[in-house]
């Protein structure tokens, strides 16, 4: 495919997208019906629709619209590109850009920064004066992470293995377990390292906060809110540690036992009416549904998506979780509540409020990662009695 048949198929994905249509499945009905597209096309045309939602506002004004054809004019506003040689109306090229398609100057910061109008005080008290660098950081794309998995190698013996498949990876300052892939990510998931267990596809910031536990032998850990399993699998790379996984939505723990057995880490599921014949727990994570702003940049969609009524909830959710675990922990055990979100409602004003609600708790550790340090951002504190 020409560069600009790919932003003609974006401008179609995006159409559907902002029509209702889910992203993923969107890229997969695109994909279907071209089958002309080699993987390199795919690659390129889920690169621009990607980055077209998570910079939706402030491509739509540049772009004169907020359709698939004015975010990808927007898009190309934006590099600093000219939009005659690829919007030139030859074959499976989009339209020539007419005399209507002007583009505006942003009306406010929100909107230069594609951050949703409402959510845009939120979001500076609860970030200070990073708000600015951190939403302009969700604009991009967010680099590929993978975790060691110390039970089947150690961070030379993963770098080396990976490096043979031409897959470059440093060490990332977040975590000790943590790899930045700077080249060949694409060949990840087909390489051998991965497909032997040796490393896990996981955000630098999702492993420090597993990292931030004290795991010692002979501990037992309940991952309350498992999900895929991601944090379940790093917990149990400890030594001598026996987690359980739980899920509000078993179907979320499908692929668990499959990862766990690749990964030689034992994981027991749990399901919720289980939940009180395996308690009390030396710690339990709360790794609670939140908004996921840490996320946006892999999962654009959630920011545009997320309201204040949902925001609401979530917090409510999150105090709840909290409420309900705090039963199942042992005399001195650490609840370690966590979220991939850097709102201070569904942080801090969440744990803060807990300790009011229970003077016998007390904090031991609260930490922050910023999208702006190069891995998600997430939160984590761990409470204890
Ligand atoms: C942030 S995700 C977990 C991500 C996962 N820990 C990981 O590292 O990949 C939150 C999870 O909480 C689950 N969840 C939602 N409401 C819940 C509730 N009330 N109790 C327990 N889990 C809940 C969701 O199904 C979702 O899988």
């Amino acid at each position: 495919m020409t560069p600009a048949a790919r932003i003609q198929a974006a401008i179609e994905i995006l159409d559907e997208i902002l029509g209702g249509i889910p992203v993923e499945k969107s890229l997969t009905n695109w994909a279907r019906r071209s089958r002309f597209a080699g993987s390199k096309d795919r690659a390129a045309v889920r690169d621009h629709v990607f980055s077209a939602i998570r910079c939706k506002r402030s491509f739509a004004a540049l772009g004169g619209s907020e359709s698939g054809r004015g975010l990808m004019i927007g898009a190309i506003r934006a590099a600093g590109e000219r939009l005659d040689g690829l919007f030139s109306g030859e074959r499976h090229a989009p339209s020539v850009v007419t005399a209507a398609e002007v583009g505006r100057d942003f009306d406010t910061d929100a909107e230069r920064l594609d951050i949703p109008e409402w959510l845009w005080p939120r979001f500076q008290s609860s970030l200070g004066n990073q708000a600015a660098s951190v939403a302009q950081a969700l604009q991009h794309r967010a680099p590929v992470h993978l975790r060691v998995n110390l039970i089947k190698a150690d961070v030379s013996t993963a770098v080396a293995a990976l490096a043979a498949e031409d897959i470059v990876a440093v060490s990332h300052p977040a975590c000790a377990t943590a790899l930045e892939v700077k080249e060949g990510a694409r060949k990840i998931s087909q390489s051998t390292a991965y497909r032997d267990g040796l490393v896990e596809l996981q955000d630098a910031a999702s492993q420090a906060v597993v990292a931030a536990l004290d795991l010692r032998p002979g501990l037992r850990v309940l991952d309350y809110c498992a999900g895929g399993g991601g944090k379940s699998l790093a917990l149990a790379a400890h030594q001598g540690v026996k987690v359980f996984a739980h899920d509000v939505n078993p179907d979320r723990l499908r692929d668990l036992p499959s990862r766990a057995e690749r990964a030689g880490a034992p994981v027991e599921l749990v399901s919720t009416a289980e939940l009180d014949q395996h308690a009390p727990f030396d710690v339990i994570l709360a790794d609670a549904p939140c908004s996921g702003s840490g996320s946006w940049r892999r999962a654009p969609a959630g920011k545009w998506a997320l309201t204040e009524t949902r925001l609401m909830e979530l917090t409510e959710i999150q105090s709840s979780i909290l409420t309900k675990l705090s039963s199942m922990l042992i005399q001195g055990g650490v609840l370690a509540y966590a979220t991939c979100s850097m709102l201070d409602e569904e942080n801090g004003a969440v744990v803060d409020a807990f300790l009011s609600a229970n003077p016998a708790w007390s904090e031991t550790f609260r930490n922050t990662w910023l999208v702006t340090n190069g891995t998600d951002g997430l939160f984590t504190a761990h409470l204890m009695r």
